[in-house]
């Protein structure tokens, strides 16, 4: 279909775990014209490298960046030649990443993973977010920061994460300090595809600040810090880290002559910085005030809120000052698993008549189980399980724990597991509301992104009857990469046809659905008590009472 020439566009593109998706959005009414995803064709490296197939220890996680630019190569052009959209009205693009997703470069951007001399060296490799064998250099920042009563703990929450810069920078000092000497920058894979778009490296305030503990007027963390870390790491932040931030919605520059030949896009066409995958969802759902809280539910589930004043919340991932929508403090909580969970169940755990049952009725597996665990009331199961599959993130910060379920019999069955598990993901949630409200920021409602609000109405339910509170959907197949391309009209301009901030981006394209999830009088009230049990037991694995989840995950090791 040929587009109205009055028309202008933007690109959103949305980096996630396992593929990228580009879509193509009409700048006068936020509609998305035509959407493309691109798998990833390396998935996600955790177990050998490619090519030289070294074997990956436990816990790694990696990617490869030409992957990155395989989405630009086959989803750029894929959205243009749907849409029939001329080149010449699409005015901006921007992309939007998981973070902290990091790699190191040479001096002239190569990622060392691509170089001969380092291609099979597992840490040359793009660390994925969910890298989690940084944990013992986290614990590490965390308690020198600790013990130097450094200002900016409290910010993040009283503990940095092993999934952030800074302990993914000190693992691979730790274990390969030739990569780190060999290394000119270390770049978040946001500001690499950007850089390769635009020839130019900048660096976006929204990872530097969330992933980096960048702040707006310290900048990151002391030289003295550093140093007490290791004193090879003194100069970090003028070296490795060092490049401008930039705020997000500007111009991070021009496509190049290349890109544009590669992408079928205008050479010139203004290339917004980078912004985290979970906090471009933030403007998409049109939340630019205090009170409404972002759910970015897929993989993972981010929390993203924002306050007047920057208060010290304990647990949460950090506050930024104009982390997310100019003007507001920031704040991001998050789970570091929740479809993940339910995913794994499916995949390692469902009986095989399970699988028969959902191919002989035409249904996913996922959907079998929703259809049969709806079936059950609050409590009716008698399980309740833990959402640490994949660690703690939001509030206590620690990817050593580990998942658990409590109150099987021999007549548990798979879908009452299901509910439990979808249960235990909206208990997660609860602690990180009751965290926020605890400490004076306000939350009045839910609004939920990312591909499970559509696939899933029990979970939603489930959420807002754990919550006790209403929850908009964002009316969006694919909220990031809108938010992503709000930022491009943003950062093109009125002038160009886009807008003059990602308010007034926010104010005309926004998306969310009429139909909103109301909590249930009576659910809530046995959720109630069954969340005071999870408080319990979250408390007792996870506060030291009974470290049993490391040391069983440590004989592992
Ligand atoms: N019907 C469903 N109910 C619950 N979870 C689902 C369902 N279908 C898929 N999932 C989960 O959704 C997750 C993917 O979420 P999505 O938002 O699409 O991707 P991403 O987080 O990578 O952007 C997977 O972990 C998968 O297990
Ligand atoms: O950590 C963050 C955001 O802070 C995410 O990038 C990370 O959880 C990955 O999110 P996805 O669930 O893959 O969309």
């Amino acid at each position: 279909m040929v587009q109205s020439t009055f028309h202008k566009y933007a690109i959103g593109i949305d980096y996630g775990t396992q593929s990228g998706r580009a879509v193509l959005v009409d700048l006068s009414n936020g509609n998305e014209i035509a959407d493309h995803v691109t798998p990833y064709p390396h998935h996600v490296i955790d177990e050998r490298l490619p090519g030289s197939g070294v074997k990956l220890p436990l816990d790694w996680a990696l990617q490869h960046p030409d992957d990155y630019l395989e989405v630009l190569r086959r989803s750029i052009p894929a959205v243009l030649k749907e849409a029939g959209v001329a080149h010449d009205d699409v005015i901006g693009i921007g992309i939007d990443f998981t973070a902290c997703t990091m790699l190191p470069i040479d001096s002239h951007g190569t990622p060392l993973c691509l170089l001969d001399e380092w291609k099979h060296h597992p840490h040359s490799w793009v660390k994925l977010w969910k890298h989690h064998a940084a944990q013992p250099e986290a614990d590490q920042l965390n308690r020198i920061a600790a013990e130097r009563g450094e200002a900016f703990l409290p910010r993040y929450g009283g503990k940095t994460s092993s999934e952030w810069m800074l302990a993914k920078v000190l693992q691979i000092l730790d274990e390969a300090p030739e990569i780190y000497e060999a290394a000119d920058m270390f770049l978040e894979a946001a500001d690499w595809t950007v850089f390769k778009l635009t020839g130019r490296i900048t660096r976006n305030s929204c990872t530097a600040g969330y992933k980096a503990l960048w702040h707006k007027q310290d900048g990151y963390p002391s030289q003295e810090y550093l140093k007490a870390l290791d004193p090879r790491l003194e100069h970090l932040a003028t070296t490795k880290l060092r490049g401008e931030v930039m705020p997000l919605g500007s111009s991070a520059g021009g496509l190049t002559e290349e890109m544009a030949a590669l992408t079928g896009l205008k050479a010139g066409t203004a290339v917004a910085v980078g912004v985290i995958d979970a906090h471009a969802a933030v403007p998409a759902m049109g939340v630019v005030t205090p009170g409404k809280l972002v759910m970015a539910m897929g993989t993972s589930l981010c929390h993203m809120l924002l306050h007047e004043e920057e208060k010290l919340v304990e647990g949460i991932c950090g506050v930024v000052e104009d982390g997310i929508i100019p003007g507001y403090f920031g704040y991001e909580a998050g789970q570091n698993a929740v479809g993940d969970i339910f995913e794994w169940y499916i995949d390692e755990a469902v009986p095989a008549y399970v699988k028969e049952h959902a191919y002989r009725e035409g249904l996913d597996i996922h959907q079998w189980l929703e259809r049969e665990a709806a079936a059950y009331n609050p409590g009716e199961t008698g399980l309740l399980a833990l959402d640490w599959h994949n660690g703690s993130r939001s509030v206590l910060m620690d990817t050593d724990l580990t998942g658990m379920i409590i109150g099987i019999t021999l007549s548990t069955r798979p879908q009452e597991i299901y509910r439990a598990l979808l249960e235990s993901t909206a208990f997660g949630t609860r602690k990180v509301v009751d965290t926020f409200v605890k400490n004076g920021i306000a939350v009045d409602k839910l609004y939920a992104c990312g591909g499970l609000p559509q696939k899933n109405r029990l979970l939603m339910q489930i959420y807002a009857d754990v919550t006790g509170r209403e929850i908009v959907v964002a009316d969006s197949k694919h909220t990031t990469a809108l938010g992503a391309a709000m930022f491009a009209a943003a950062a093109a301009g009125k002038a160009a046809g886009g807008y003059s901030s990602i308010v007034e981006a926010a104010k005309q394209m926004a998306k969310i659905k009429q139909e909103t999830f109301m909590p249930i009088p009576e659910h809530v009230r046995i959720y109630e008590q069954l969340y005071q049990e999870y408080c319990e037991l979250h408390d007792y694995f996870g506060r030291g009472v009974n470290d049993v989840m490391k040391r069983i995950k440590s004989m592992k090791k």
